[in-house]
């Protein structure tokens, strides 16, 4: 856990939950003394800008996302950028919402010099990340925000990924990045594996209950949807508005290829395999994420049980807040931001539970999870960056 003091701050958005921790003023102090020693205030490198970051796939969803959020950022300033097809075009022009006196309003570029850079964010599609991070030198530290070194068992990922990886070495290296479940294992890493979206969402709540033995690891069901850029910004006929809007597609059933990395995590918490039943939806929103998760309590244990689990094992956290009593977590309350509010209900079938957790697909679920992260291996505090409130509505 960082060195952050959170106080509580009492929301309220229509419904009566007041848990969601705010910046507290110990946190605004020390976030105060590092502003100080950063001379840029558009967050163009300087030789005092503590570390010089690259974002690559800088043109797509999570790539602006990761510019917005280091805009905000007292100690990361943006080296270079790469892009596809966009090589070649300021960010200006390519997410016009960026240009602001805050951004350098930089190039993208397709092949770049990494040799003044100290970190990247790779915010790549998968099966084309591993084929680039092969190649870049080893003083980076690599944030990847893909899928493709997230599975430790190579032949799972042939088997949901369609191909053999090919950088198995580096993947043995790779830490799984679910910062609050890993976080001494990836202040040290040199590789982060940044989870999926739907991942990050279902392990949240239920490693701590699996851990603490209250649920059964048979018959977990998760229902989950997804907001339309949780598909990325490429023009797929499937994602157009008249496809999307006004309805509800389920996809992927049966088989999705976040199955096994929720699995594995699953597996890891109970020391034993896990099997689930998962199917995701998209649906006509453009950012968010709801899991709802349906699982079996233990002989004898109850949903207040679970709750207090939850609370105790997220009490020292500030992104994952667990919602009083009866109050239920609404995507609108996370939008912008890097928190996960979950919260659990008794099931009407006598020794379920039903647990909701929603969370931002491109901030806790990508971008903001992935800052969280090189924050902690770059030895600043883990919330640096990451001071927004939600946008509501
Ligand atoms: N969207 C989400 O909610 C989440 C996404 N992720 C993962 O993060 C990664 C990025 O996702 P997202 O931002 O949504 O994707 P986008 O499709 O929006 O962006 C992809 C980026 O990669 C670049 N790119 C594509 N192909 C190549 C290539 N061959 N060589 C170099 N650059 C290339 C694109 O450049 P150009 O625009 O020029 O073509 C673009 O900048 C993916 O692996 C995704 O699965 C993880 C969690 C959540
Ligand atoms: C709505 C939608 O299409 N969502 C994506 C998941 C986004 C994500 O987390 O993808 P990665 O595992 O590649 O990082 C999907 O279902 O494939």
């Amino acid at each position: 856990m960082s060195a952050v003091s959170s106080s509580s701050l009492c929301f309220y958005t229509g419904h009566s939950w007041n848990s969601l921790k705010e910046f507290g003023r110990g946190r605004k102090q020390q976030d105060k003394k590092l502003l100080v020693k950063c001379s840029s205030k558009n967050g163009n490198p300087s030789s005092q800008n503590a570390a010089r970051v690259g974002v690559l796939g800088a043109s797509g969803y999570t790539g602006s996302e990761v510019l917005r959020l280091l805009a905000n950022h007292p100690q990361f300033g943006i080296a270079l950028m790469t892009a596809d097809r966009k090589a070649g075009q300021p960010i200006s022009s390519v997410f016009p919402h960026l240009s602001t006196r805050d951004l350098p309003d930089l190039i993208a570029v397709k092949d770049a010099d990494f040799s003044d850079v100290d970190a990247v964010f790779c915010c790549l599609p998968h099966g084309t990340t591993q084929e680039i991070i092969i190649g870049l030198p080893n003083h980076l530290k690599i944030v990847d925000l893909s899928a493709d070194f997230r599975l430790k068992d190579l032949s799972e990922y042939e088997e949901w990924y369609g191909q053999p990886h090919r950088a198995p070495d580096l993947q043995k290296e790779a830490v799984y990045g679910l910062t609050e479940v890993l976080r001494q294992e990836i202040k040290n890493a040199r590789l982060v594996a940044n989870p999926g979206c739907y991942p990050t969402s279902v392990q949240l709540p239920v490693v701590p209950l699996i851990k603490a033995g209250l649920v059964e690891i048979k018959n977990i069901i998760i229902d989950a949807k997804s907001g339309v850029s949780g598909a990325g910004r490429s023009a797929k006929e499937n994602l157009l508005f008249t496809e999307v809007t006004e309805g509800l597609n389920s996809y992927g059933v049966t088989r999705h290829r976040h199955v096994p990395e929720i699995e594995q995590g699953l597996a890891d918490a109970a020391g034993s395999k896990v099997t689930v039943s998962f199917t995701p939806h998209l649906i006509p929103m453009s950012r968010g994420m709801q899991s709802t998760i349906y699982v079996e309590m233990a002989q004898g244990v109850r949903t207040e049980d679970l709750h207090r689990q939850l609370k105790l094992s997220y009490q020292e956290e500030e992104y994952v807040v667990v919602l009083e009593n009866g109050a239920i977590p609404r995507t609108h309350s996370v939008k912008g931001t890097n928190y996960c509010l979950i919260n659990v209900f008794p099931d009407r079938i006598p020794g379920r539970a039903i647990i909701i957790s929603v969370i931002d697909n491109l901030v806790k679920g990508a971008s903001g999870q992935a800052l969280q992260n090189l924050n902690l291996i770059m030895g600043f505090p883990e919330n640096l960056g990451l001071h927004y409130l939600p946008l509501f509505p």
